[in-house]
């Protein structure tokens, strides 16, 4: 409650507080309250695929800033852009988030999840037990090496179409379109839904 003498006698504790900061606190306030959509797609070839799996989604609802509001079916999906039968089949999802970080952040969270899961780089496209890739956030387009917006592959890819499609059927590519419009070229991919295999979202 303001006291009636307030303008009379101010509190001599209280500090006039700088205009940039209000403005500072303003901006992280409309941030906060502003919070943008991602979709991140999982991967994993190497290891228990499901736990590890299901340890992302963990570890990305643990996250601050961070909600998840959808996680989709898991799919085994045929090693894309390697030689067939080279490596193991892997298990894929998506999930979708909405989140505060913004996307270079992202991108660390996703870099120390994979680290947590002790993915190794050892070839482009080689085995690993964890792949977390950022996928689209808020119809951000950037050419940016280290954090390409869509993810540049992604439009070509039947493992992260498919179970993004489940999960947003009205899901689209910026710059590429529907999902729904992407899926019939990526038929041959070698997607299988997997109903023995389910990701739970943490409460
Ligand atoms: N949207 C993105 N999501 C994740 N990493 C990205 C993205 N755009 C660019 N990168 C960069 O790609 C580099 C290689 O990433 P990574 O090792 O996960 O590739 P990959 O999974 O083998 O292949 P691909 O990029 O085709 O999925 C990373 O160091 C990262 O900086
Ligand atoms: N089926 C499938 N193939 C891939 C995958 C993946 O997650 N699933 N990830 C890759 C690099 O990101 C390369 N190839």
């Amino acid at each position: 409650m303001t006291p009636s003498n307030a303008a009379s006698s101010p509190d001599p504790t209280v500090q006039p507080v700088p205009a940039s900061v209000v403005q500072q606190v303003d901006a992280a306030d409309s941030t906060l309250h502003n919070p943008k959509r991602a979709v991140l797609s999982l991967g994993s070839n190497l290891g228990n695929r499901l736990e590890t799996l299901q340890g992302a989604v963990d570890a990305l609802a643990d996250t601050p800033g961070l909600r998840i509001k959808a996680v989709s079916p898991v799919y085994e999906t045929d090693p894309w852009g390697v030689d067939p039968g080279s490596q193991p089949t892997y298990f894929n999802a998506v999930v979708i988030l909405k989140t505060t970080l913004p996307p270079s952040s992202l991108w660390e969270r996703a870099q120390a999840i994979e680290e947590a899961f002790e993915r190794v780089r050892d070839s482009r496209w080689g085995p690993r037990t964890l792949d977390v890739d950022i996928v689209t956030y808020q119809g951000a387009v950037s050419d940016d090496p280290a954090l390409t917006l869509p993810h540049p592959r992604a439009h070509e890819r039947a493992f992260v179409l498919v179970p993004w499609h489940d999960v947003d059927p009205d899901a689209e590519v910026p710059g590429h379109g529907a999902v729904a419009g992407l899926l019939p070229a990526l038929a041959g991919q070698g997607v299988r839904f997997r109903a023995d295999a389910t990701l739970a979202l943490p409460d």
